[in-house]
Formats: C-alpha cells, structure tokens, sequence
C-alpha cells in the first residue's frame, strides 16, 4: 500500500499506459485481477483542448476500475494545463499523469513525451503550473533520458518532485533505445534514493519473481507491467498474489482464458460516451 497524493494504491502492482491497449475495457479486466492502479493509454492534450470527438472517447472511465489514472501528452505547458484542467473538472480519474516519455517522432517532434526529458527546468516550469491548476495529484511518467548523452532522470525527478508531483513512474530506458537491450534497473534505484514521493519502477518484468527481485533490490514503490501483459492479464493476477502471499498461480485453463476473452470483447463494443 502507497499513496499518491490523497488517493491511497493499496498493492505495488501497476499497470503501465500502453497506446491502442490500455483502453478502459483492458483496464477493468487487469483491475479486476488485481493491480493497485491502472494507467489509460495516452491522450493528446491539444485533442482535449480542442474536443476533439475520438479524444474525448478517449477519457471514459468505469467507476470499477478506480483508482485509475489518466495520462496525457503534449508539448507545450498551456495546452498541457488547460487539458489537465479539463481531465480534474470533467473526469472521474482519480490522478492525472503526465507523458514524459513517448518515444514516437511524430510525438517528439512537438516536443512531447521524451523531448521534456532534455531540459529538467521546463519540466520543473510545466508541472508547477499543472499542480498549480488542479485539484487532483499530478504524477509524470517518464524515461531515463534522450540517449545515453543525456540520462538527466535524477535531476529531471528532482524538478518533478519539486514542482510537487505527487509521484513519478521511470521506465530504464532511453528514447534512442526504443525497446532494444534491457531496462536499467540501476538508474531506477538511483531516482529511488533521490526524491521523497514515490517511485514506480518499469521496464521488462514479466515474471512474479522478477516483479519481486526488482522491488525488493531498489526500494520502488510499485512495479509497472507492460508488455508482459499484452495478451497476457493474468500476470497481473499471478504477481499480486506472489507479492501477497508467495503463492504462484498456475496459467490460466484455455477455458478461463476464452471466458475473459469474451468478457473483454464484450466490453470493447460497449457503447462509451463521456
Ligand atoms: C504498445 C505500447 C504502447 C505504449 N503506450 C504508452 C503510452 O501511451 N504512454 C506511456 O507513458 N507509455 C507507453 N508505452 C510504454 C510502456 O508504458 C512501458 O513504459 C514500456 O512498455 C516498458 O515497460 P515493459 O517492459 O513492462 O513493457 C507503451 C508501450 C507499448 C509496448
């Protein structure tokens, strides 16, 4: 159990944001197994800012899966606020999250996601004015930096800590390594020790015991599962239940697996409206 802000997470098992995958439908079934908190795939701030009709889509949320976060994205700080804005007055998200990390060109080309990880004073600038003008807890996610000549993650968790975020979620690698090599666990355990509000660790857990080594050798507060989920919800399931009890679950009988997998269609043609 931590606490982000005044929303209290009550296990250290997350769900990391994943575009065109972590969709509310996605996020019910990976509660239901068990995760403290689910992250919604990233949206445009600019698209809310704009009522965009697919972006607004976007910020359904099911009263089951709270508490839930809502992250979005953008580059510039004015935009950023006004969709924060709108996210804390019009949605039920329990926390808004900020994208410091998409790797993606046509994001960083407006200098959003990982373009924020150069400059930790920018960074420090934004998140202040988005405290600053919302009620509920702000977080960022982020990545350790642009390449491995700019690895600012403690500084840049410092700025963020400091422009008073309520925590930070660090995924081990750079945005030049995209997904090649593996996450470096190191720089985690060094924002760990840095900053005072909680860390969520990220990047290549896909076992319970991997979930456990990594919070046991750090320090985090959480660890945040990704693509070891895609397809795959019962990790979360299994590395709840580890972390509880020790208990390894078996894999799910192909029989459970089709009964999810019919809930979750039915769930995705669910009409959804905001
Ligand atoms: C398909 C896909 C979509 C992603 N979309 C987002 C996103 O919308 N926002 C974000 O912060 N990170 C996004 N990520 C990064 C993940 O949240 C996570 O940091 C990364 O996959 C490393 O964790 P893992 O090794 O457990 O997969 C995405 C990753 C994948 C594979």
């Amino acid at each position: 159990m931590y606490q982000i802000g005044d929303i209290t997470i009550p296990n250290r098992v997350a769900l990391a944001p994943m575009a065109g995958v972590s969709n509310y439908a996605f996020r019910l079934t990976v509660k239901e197994f068990g995760a403290g908190l689910v992250t919604a795939e990233m949206v445009s701030g600019k698209g809310i800012v704009n009522k965009n009709e697919k972006t607004m889509k976007m910020l359904f949320i099911d009263e089951e899966e709270m508490p839930m976060s809502l992250q979005i994205f953008g580059g510039d700080k004015d935009s950023l606020v006004e969709a924060a804005q709108y996210v804390d007055q019009h949605t039920n998200a329990a926390i808004i999250d900020i994208n410091m990390g998409c790797p993606a060109p046509k994001v960083t080309k407006i200098e959003a996601g990982s373009y924020w990880l150069l400059d930790p004073e920018k960074i420090y600038q934004m998140v202040s004015a988005v405290v600053a003008n919302v009620a509920k807890p702000v977080t960022v996610k982020m990545w350790t930096g642009w390449d491995e000549d700019h690895i600012y993650a403690v500084d840049n968790a410092k700025a963020i800590e400091a422009a008073g975020a309520s925590a930070v979620a660090l995924h081990g690698r750079t945005r030049k390594q995209m997904y090649e090599g593996y996450a470096d666990w190191d720089i985690i355990k060094q924002v760990k020790q840095a900053v005072n509000i909680p860390v969520i660790g990220n990047g290549d857990i896909d076992s319970p015991q991997i979930a456990k080594q990594r919070l046991d050798e750090t320090g985090v507060d959480a660890v945040m599962i990704g693509r070891a989920a895609l397809g795959n919800p019962w990790i979360v399931y299994q590395t709840a239940k580890y972390l509880e009890t020790g208990e390894l679950i078996d894999n799910p009988t192909p029989k459970e697996k089709i009964a999810v997998c019919s809930l979750h269609m039915e769930r995705l043609i669910k009409k959804v409206s905001v």
